[in-house]
């Protein structure tokens, strides 16, 4: 393995799903090239994923975001191969699921994958542990061990007290907590998330969002979470792809992707963005200048402004942006207000 594959826990090539018959001819040919809407009433296909590339790198949460119909739920299946790619490669910790075996792509799908989808699939006539415990089950992993390792992951996901509890006893956000520490139980390589939150309420969803950065800074998961949502792909994402009609729109931080929207779609997007919460210093900053005071505050380039702020405009001095030891950039208090104000300046 090259180096630069040590570093992908999932790499992705060109995929592509096209459905309807002759699926496969379309790829290579001029018809490639049509918008959905043309290569529908030319050959009666959809093109549900064009020509997709992504990496995603150990222990990233890389969130998939589009429009209902932009082809992420297609994506996300794709990559465990539950719908059979028309073209492109998935390599998974490592492994080439695209050209695996079926009994090969059961034992990957059991053991490096977990996904936890919108509808929680959890088991009806079982308790919440033994639901969380399923997997292992399936495993051959021994009842005492699987309810004590269940039971640990009951107490992460926070619903220490229900663990006897049925699912139809729980509330929708704590019935998804349990989806989440039966994904959690098999350790996987990789965690899949398809809209998990989308029919919560929106208090519980946010809580939801919350517990997944709280776990998230405690386990360092590699996963995909798909949504449409995109305040809940900022607050989650590492990296953000963004899809429109099947293709890549913009990959980027959240941060690149509302300071440097890559066309019309993205700009619209992420409009009523409160920039504060997402720009980093990185994109305020200027450089540094002989005659600079050194005196201000020491900040990193990836801190948010609103984090920044109070400090920044308390000091007398400008903000020091040091990456790595090196002086990279200056953050002078108009900077900063001239993205905080802004935003407070925006009509309700
Ligand atoms: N089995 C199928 N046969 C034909 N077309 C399909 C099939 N599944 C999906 N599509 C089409 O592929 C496109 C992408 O669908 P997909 O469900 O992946 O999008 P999505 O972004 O996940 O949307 P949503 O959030 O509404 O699920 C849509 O135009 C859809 O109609």
């Amino acid at each position: 393995m090259t180096e630069a594959a040590q570093d992908q826990a999932l790499r992705v090539d060109g995929l592509w799903k096209i459905f309807g018959a002759r699926a496969d001819k379309i790829i290579g040919t001029p018809d490639a090239e049509l918008g959905r809407a043309e290569l529908k009433e030319r050959t009666g296909c959809v093109a549900a994923v064009k020509d997709v590339s992504f990496t995603v790198a150990p222990g990233e949460v890389f969130v998939v975001m589009g429009l209902s119909g932009s082809g992420k739920s297609t994506l996300v299946r794709c990559l465990t191969r539950l719908i059979e790619p028309t073209a492109g490669t998935v390599v998974l910790d490592g492994q080439d699921i695209t050209s695996a075996s079926e009994a090969r792509l059961r034992d990957l799908r059991r053991h490096k994958v977990s996904m936890v989808f919108q509808h929680f699939g959890l088991l009806p006539h079982r308790q919440v542990v033994d639901n969380v415990a399923y997997g292992l089950e399936v495993r051959g992993v021994k009842k005492t061990e699987r309810r004590a390792r269940a039971q640990e992951l009951v107490d992460l996901v926070g619903l220490t007290g229900y663990e006897h509890s049925y699912p139809d006893q729980l509330s929708g956000g704590m019935q998804q907590r349990v989806g989440l520490a039966r994904a959690l139980a098999n350790d996987p390589a990789i965690l899949l998330f398809d809209e998990p939150f989308s029919a919560l309420d929106p208090l519980i969803r946010r809580d939801m969002q919350d517990e997944v950065v709280r776990l998230q800074a405690e386990l360092q998961k590699t996963a995909v979470f798909i949504t449409h949502d995109l305040n809940e792909a900022l607050k989650l994402g590492d990296r953000i792809l963004i899809m429109r009609d099947g293709e890549v729109v913009q990959v980027g931080t959240p941060a690149e992707i509302v300071a440097q929207p890559a066309d019309a779609y993205v700009r619209d997007f992420v409009s009523d963005v409160p920039r504060s919460h997402v720009l980093t210093l990185e994109y305020v900053m200027r450089p540094p200048e002989p005659t600079d005071s050194l005196e201000g505050p020491v900040m990193d380039p990836d801190v948010v402004v609103r984090q920044a702020a109070r400090a920044a405009l308390s000091s007398a001095h400008p903000v020091q942006v040091v990456r790595d030891g090196e002086l990279v950039g200056i953050v002078d208090d108009d900077a900063i207000l001239r993205v905080v104000v802004a935003e407070e300046s925006v009509p309700a």
